[in-house]
């Protein structure tokens, strides 16, 4: 392959883009100095040499992937403080680069460091006084420490109110001893805490003069900070007084308790990854459908018509229905996510300043967005990975690890179901508010207007879909919260009844998030069209028409129940659906190449930028160890033996 061919068919498929995908770089990076800025970032860690992958780690032990992984981290961490030291580095810049995909590319075996920036140090900065903010908080941005969070238990992970692990406090020493008594109470799960960090946020039941006041976040130094020995003892380890972070709940020296202004304060870590997750769920989503794009681009097979030479598969409408919709998701995700960040850091600010009102509408949505981003990513990339054939199930192709990646992302940081119903908890108080002529908060408004109007006819047009999407919610709402007062008044008991009818209330809370999210994304859609160009406006247009339209027809049952369309209706829908395949199909190649993903973050020969796919297996799989001698040694050692016996 002469370096730097390009692909012919991605060639013409560059030509017939209709926009410019540098524009939609820029938009998506927030101008063209953020997109400079980006790349510049990018190729300091990815240009170092000492980054570069020379072999796959897939051929690596356990131990030496983690040791592997370690080192990168520090090289990694040095070359951030290089970009601190010249002004350039803040949360966003580590978490790109320690977290997100630049992250993901440069450390592929995972972050051993990961936990301490997106979990330990946020909960010092939420959970700890100013006092032990200042105490903590510089030396673990400068790595002087190492934390993880340690909340999860091998008996308890959802159940934090479960939790066994205790934190005594004992005026006499003016310590907190902290146990785990049991098996089922050991820590288990959190990252580096087996051989990485040293210190730890530790969850723990907090009794103090004999009362249990539930869950509290306490540090715990977990290894000498200069031999990384482990501290003596894991029953019975006394900490100081002041390793309680007592931003909310305190504990003075003399064991009187001074409750929290909510105990829900101390979940503010997990609302806050939960929040990161939604635009990383997005941004891995990005990643694989750019590889099944231009791999799909690239790959002919088999006839559309006997009379022409083999097609690209991506000119099959399956494939294009398999693809485009997951390009969409995208989209809509990004801009939930970005919805929900700014929604996080007002409420954030608010809680600083002892408001607690809006609280409980960030807990529901940030349940739902984490729960349906992570869910339809996780599914979106494994459509993607299925949409490669063969090639797409190899190791190489990076899709099998980002799709473990993302799928993991449905259990931690709350488990998908449990944060549904968590949202749906919200949501039957919402419905009861409505039927009350109580106020209700601005995201289920639309319950309102929904219980007024029967329900338009059917227009070609996103908001009537969405009028649709918000029916289908309400009704699955309404329903629920019927159900189980139905039960309620038959005599079961409100515990049995909330279980009884757990599957429609996860259901209201699926609903209720696809609607907040086409209608987000529409709105975000409807802001951006007037400042770009004519021809990305009606491309991104396009693609959130094809996101409604695809939410939608994957919702048949639901909008036959709960909104009076039509059979016609239905069928316009599906046509509408084919008109938006066909109007994307040109667009395809270029929209992710303005996700500008650099080829060391693809990191799969199926969607480099060059499109020379085939040439690119074939150096990935020349690197396999077990391809450097004709003849594997256990032929020697187990067939021959065998051969030979049977003769
Ligand atoms: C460098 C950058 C990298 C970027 C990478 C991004 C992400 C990767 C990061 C981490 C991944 C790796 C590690 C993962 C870490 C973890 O998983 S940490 C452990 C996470 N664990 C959980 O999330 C546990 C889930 N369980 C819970 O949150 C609670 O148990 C649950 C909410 C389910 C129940 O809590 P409980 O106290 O029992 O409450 P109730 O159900 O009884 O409800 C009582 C009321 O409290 C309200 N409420 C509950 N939670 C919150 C909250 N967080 N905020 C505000 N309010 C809350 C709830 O709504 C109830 O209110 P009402 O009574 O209905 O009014
Ligand atoms: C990759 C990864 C990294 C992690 N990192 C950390 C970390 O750094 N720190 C940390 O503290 N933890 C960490 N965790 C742990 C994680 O937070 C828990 O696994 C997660 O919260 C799920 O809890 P669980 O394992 O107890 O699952 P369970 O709750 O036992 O889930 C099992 C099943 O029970 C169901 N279930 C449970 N409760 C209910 C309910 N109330 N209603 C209906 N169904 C229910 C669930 O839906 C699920 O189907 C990590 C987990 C993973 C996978």
């Amino acid at each position: 392959m002469p370096a730097n061919t390009m692909n012919e068919d991605l060639k013409r498929e560059r030509q017939r883009c209709s926009f410019d995908p540098k524009e939609l770089t820029y938009l998506l990076d927030g101008g063209e100095e953020k997109t400079e800025e980006r790349r510049q970032r990018e190729k300091f860690f990815l240009d170092d040499p000492e980054l570069s992958e020379t072999a796959p780690s897939d051929y690596l032990s356990h131990k030496e992937k983690y040791e592997h992984a370690v080192k990168k981290a520090c090289i990694v961490f040095k070359k951030v403080q290089q970009l601190q030291a010249q002004g350039k580095a803040g949360m966003q810049n580590f978490r790109e680069v320690l977290g997100g995909q630049l992250g993901s590319a440069i450390l592929r075996d995972g972050n051993p460091l990961g936990l301490h920036y997106v979990m330990f140090i946020p909960t010092i900065m939420g959970q700890g006084t100013i006092e032990q903010q200042a105490e903590w908080i510089s030396k673990a941005w400068n790595l002087e420490i190492i934390g993880t969070y340690a909340q999860t238990e091998l008996g308890h992970g959802t159940f934090i109110r479960g939790l066994e692990t205790t934190a005594t406090y004992d005026p006499a020493t003016e310590e907190f001893v902290l146990n785990s008594p049991t098996l089922t109470s050991y820590k288990w799960w959190p990252g580096g805490l087996g051989h990485t960090a040293n210190y730890a946020v530790v969850v723990a039941q907090l009794y103090s003069q004999g009362i249990c006041h539930g869950i509290h976040p306490f540090i715990v130094q977990l290894r000498d900070e200069e031999t990384h020995l482990p501290m003596p003892g894991f029953e019975n380890v006394r900490i100081p007084w002041n390793y309680m972070l007592m931003k909310n709940g305190k504990v003075l020296k003399d064991g009187s308790y001074v409750k929290s202004p909510s105990s829900k304060l101390t979940y503010g870590t997990m609302i806050f990854v939960r929040v990161v997750i939604v635009q990383d769920a997005a941004n891995y989503l990005r990643k694989a459908v750019t590889i099944a794009t231009r791999y799909s681009a690239v790959r002919h097979q088999s006839h559309i018509k006997e009379s022409a030479p083999e097609p690209q598969i991506l000119d099959f409408v399956t494939q294009q229905h398999k693809l485009f919709p997951q390009l969409a998701t995208y989209f809509a995700l990004h801009y939930s996510g970005a919805w929900l960040w700014d929604m996080y850091n007002n409420v954030t600010s608010e809680l600083e300043s002892g408001e607690l009102d809006r609280l409980p509408e960030l807990h529901a949505l940030a349940c739902c967005l984490k729960a349906v981003s992570a869910a339809d990513a996780a599914q979106g990339i494994e459509t993607c990975r299925l949409a490669c054939g063969g090639h797409g199930y190899m190791s190489c192709s990076s899709l099998p690890i980002t799709y473990g990646l993302v799928t993991a992302m449905v259990t931690y940081e709350g488990e998908n179901t449990v944060l549904l119903l968590q949202t749906a908890r919200y949501l039957m108080k919402a419905w009861q508010n409505c039927l009350d002529g109580q106020p209700l908060t601005p995201s289920v408004q639309y319950l309102n207007s929904v219980r007024r109007s029967f329900g338009g006819v059917y227009h070609k047009s996103v908001p009537w879909i969405i009028a649709s999407m918000q029916r289908i919610a309400a009704g699955k709402i309404e329903t629920a919260h019927r159900h189980m007062n139905d039960k309620i008044k038959r005599g079961v008991n409100s515990e049995d009844a909330w279980n009884e009818t757990s599957i429609e209330l996860v259901a209201a809370s699926e609903a209720h998030c696809k609607a907040f999210i086409v209608e987000t994304y529409y709105n975000s859609v409807q802001q951006i069209v007037p400042s770009v160009s004519q021809q990305l406006g009606k491309a991104l247009t396009e693609l959130c028409e094809l996101y409604a339209v695809n939410t939608l027809l994957k919702n048949i049952g639901d909008l036959l129940r709960y909104s009076n369309v039509t059979t016609g209706d239905l069928e316009n829908l599906q046509r509408w659906l084919e008109e938006l395949l066909a109007a994307i199909r040109p667009n395809a190649v270029g929209i992710v190449d303005g996700f500008d993903i650099n080829d060391a973050i693809i990191a799969s020969p199926l969607g480099a930028y060059d499109g020379n796919v085939y040439e690119r297996l074939f150096a990935e799989v020349s690197k396999s160890p077990l391809n450097a001698k004709p003849v594997n040694e256990s032929f020697h050692k187990y067939l021959k033996p065998l051969l030979k016996s049977k003769m």
